[in-house]
């Protein structure tokens, strides 16, 4: 657990550049084009305690309208007839930050990955729907995926080493994005990358472009690999314990890097932490999953002073022997 000031204490200095820089992890297999079934919303019978409000699609502008939109959807393994993750919902708009929180085996991961279209096998959308900008994505061909991937919307997960090629420089990896997702030149490529990784606040960038990943350390690996997914400039970045394995300085730092992307870019952000205290530092809603249920969703600070759900006060009583108070604002602290 990383004791840290609230998000409305934290401010995020203005140097990082990247919103038109890139992507996604350069190496990740072309997932399989999801062909999820859908079915049109319905609400939950017995569903979470929620303060979450539902976007009313009419009369939305850009800056409400959700790019990410998650509607009862539901994973499992249809062959097998075993539900796993039993109906989220969420609408995620540009520049807000979602946290997903709960215990191991949940299906935090899963609803992360069914919104990226890339279930692992045999799992599959059994229910419901997810669209990005409006698109429902089971509609999407593995072109029109191919497409979307890093541009619109990219992620980062635990164990940055596994998503990186090791034989090659990780600074050719991230130029490979911008080759492909940007249509930038060689050499535009490779200058735009050593920026993005100074976006990341690597300290030395000309020298990391030119290491090959065992040459770094975790910390630097997870920067490259959030260097890689913002380089094509989405506007929905998912983060699936991206800072866990970090020492709690570096995991710092990249919740400032995260919070100042969102803030200067409209990047909006689905964080998913078994850490109540990265939430509460980035997170405008909050999401408690149990058991594949999400048991409570609402405005993080509301979750988090006036917990409705008896697994949402074990989980911040536990976090509470470790502080919680000392990283919640202090006009939060109700
Ligand atoms: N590739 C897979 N093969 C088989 N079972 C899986 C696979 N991925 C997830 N599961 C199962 O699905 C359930 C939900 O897993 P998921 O990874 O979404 O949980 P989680 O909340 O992210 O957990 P954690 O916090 O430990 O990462 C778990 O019971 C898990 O064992």
């Amino acid at each position: 657990m990383t004791p840290l000031p609230s998000k409305t204490a934290r401010t995020a200095p203005p140097d990082a550049d990247s919103h038109d820089a890139d992507s996604h992890d350069p190496r990740s297999p072309a997932p399989d084009d999801p062909q999820a079934p859908h079915a049109p919303h319905s609400p939950a019978p017995d569903g979470p305690a929620t303060t979450h409000a539902s976007h009313a699609a009419a009369g939305a502008t850009a800056a409400t309208r959700p790019v990410l939109s998650v509607r009862d959807v539901r994973i499992g393994h249809p062959a097998g007839d075993r539900e796993i993750v039993h109906g989220v919902s969420f609408d995620l708009t540009p520049g807000k930050a979602l946290g997903i929180v709960g215990e191991s085996g949940s299906g935090k991961t899963l609803t992360c990955r069914a919104a990226l279209g890339i279930l692992p096998p045999p799992f599959e959308v059994t229910a419901g729907t997810v669209e990005i900008d409006g698109t429902p994505i089971a509609e999407l061909t593995p072109r029109q995926w191919t497409e979307l991937r890093g541009t619109t919307i990219s992620a980062v997960f635990q164990d940055p080493a596994s998503y990186l090629n090791p034989s090659l420089r990780v600074g050719a990896q991230i130029a490979e994005v911008l080759r492909v997702k940007k249509g930038l030149t060689r050499r535009e490529a490779r200058a735009r990358s050593v920026e993005l990784l100074r976006s990341v606040r690597l300290r030395d960038p000309e020298l990391v472009h030119g290491q090959y990943p065992y040459e770094l350390s975790g910390g630097m690996l997870q920067r490259v690999l959030i260097a890689a997914a913002i380089a094509a400039g989405p506007r929905i970045l998912i983060a699936d314990e991206a800072t866990t394995a970090l020492d709690v300085t570096v995991q710092a730092e990249i919740l400032d890097l995260l919070e100042d992307l969102r803030e200067r870019t409209g990047l909006a952000l689905v964080v998913v932490s078994h850490d109540l205290a990265v939430v509460a530092q980035l997170c405008d809603e909050v999401l408690v999953m149990r058991g594949g249920e999400v048991v409570e969703q609402g405005p993080t600070s509301q979750v988090l002073h006036n917990p409705q759900h008896p697994y949402t006060r074990l989980l911040i009583a536990e976090h509470e022997q470790y502080g919680l108070d000392r990283f919640l604002a202090p006009e939060e602290a109700a």
